[in-house]
């Protein structure tokens, strides 16, 4: 009798398993556990976009500092990071304007759309300044933004990698963290941005393995146009390296009639997705782009 109930509850699992998909499972284990017994883990994580804390682990935050980092990257971190905006004892918050921004190595899963890429492709995909695992060897930065005096301050250490000059920064490599910096900024205050023009001037050489500051403002903002600028300067401000200007249009261009509908079924998809990842949660990120992707 005993063995019969027990192989009815073994079928009966095994069915349910069989039928159920990963993800309502998930969802409804999820359901099942009180969110409070969620939180103390939750807030461990400055952000978290992990789903389960058992069935997947957080992906890894690259703007936080790591073994890599120079006593000058750790302390322009720690200055920056002293001006945040922190929840002190009491639940008060302590005033500082200057929020730092999380930093993943893919863009977020829905919001490029990608029709044209393969599942593969998409799979691969990873965001350009964070696709190496080694610590110290390409693009080491965080980004530190302040939304009142729509500006930003990203710490920028380049590794080895980056070598195009002998000793000296490539002026690709530099392109690339401006474009981030000002394409961060951009986003943050206008939406979902593409970068449309990019002007810049290479003032002096940066040594590899050198820390600087890319400090970008905004200058103005002409309907869908974003016009903003920046300098890169060594990491005390005494020598200029760099100076850029930009200019992001904000927006998706407008689809054609028949795209309109896949379009919004697909944003409106993102997000849901990304209500159920944070768990209705604002996040940091999403704070900064409507549709939230890392820097
Ligand atoms: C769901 C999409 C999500 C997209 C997410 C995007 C980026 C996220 C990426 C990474 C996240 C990680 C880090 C964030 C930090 C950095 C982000 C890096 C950003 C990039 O690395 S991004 C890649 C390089 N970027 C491109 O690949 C753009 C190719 N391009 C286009 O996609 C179009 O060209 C577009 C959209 C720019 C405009 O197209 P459109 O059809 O929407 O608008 P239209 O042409 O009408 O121009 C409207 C007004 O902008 C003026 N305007 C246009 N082009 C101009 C130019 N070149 N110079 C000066 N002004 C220009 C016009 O003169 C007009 O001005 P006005 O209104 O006054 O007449």
């Amino acid at each position: 009798m005993l063995r019969h109930g027990l192989q009815v509850t073994r079928v009966f699992c095994q069915t349910v398993l069989h039928t159920v998909s990963a993800r309502p499972l998930r969802s409804a284990i999820l359901r099942l556990i009180p969110r409070t017994a969620l939180l103390p883990w939750l807030s461990s994580r400055a952000v978290s976009v992990s789903e389960w804390p058992l069935l997947s682990s957080p992906p890894r935050d690259y703007s936080l500092p790591n073994p890599s980092w120079s006593t000058e990257m750790r302390r322009l971190y720690e200055y920056y990071d002293s001006l945040c905006e922190k929840e002190m004892e009491g639940g008060e918050k302590k005033p500082g304007g200057w929020g730092r921004l999380p930093s993943y190595n893919r863009t977020l899963k829905y919001a490029a759309g990608g029709k044209c890429l393969s599942k593969l492709l998409k799979e691969k995909a990873r965001l350009f300044t964070r696709n190496t695992e080694e610590q110290g060897a390409a693009f080491e930065y965080v980004v530190f933004m302040n939304k009142s005096e729509k500006r930003c301050v990203c710490i920028f250490q380049a590794g080895h990698l980056l070598e195009g000059p002998p000793g000296n920064v490539h002026g690709g490599a530099i392109a690339t963290i401006i474009d981030t910096s000002l394409g961060t900024l951009a986003g943050y205050l206008s939406g979902i941005v593409m970068t449309a023009n990019l002007n810049i001037n290479y003032c002096s050489p940066i040594p590899l393995g050198s820390v600087v500051l890319i400090d970008s403002v905004l200058d103005k903002v002409e309907g869908r146009k974003t016009f903003v600028s920046c300098q890169v300067t060594s990491s005390d401000g005494s020598k200029l390296h760099t100076e850029a200007t930009g200019n992001a249009v904000a927006g998706l261009p407008i689809p054609r009639q028949s795209q309109h509908a896949t379009l919004k079924k697909k944003m409106s998809n993102t997000h849901r997705h990304l209500k159920h990842t944070f768990h209705g949660r604002l996040n940091p990120s999403f704070a900064y782009f409507k549709v939230c992707f890392p820097c």
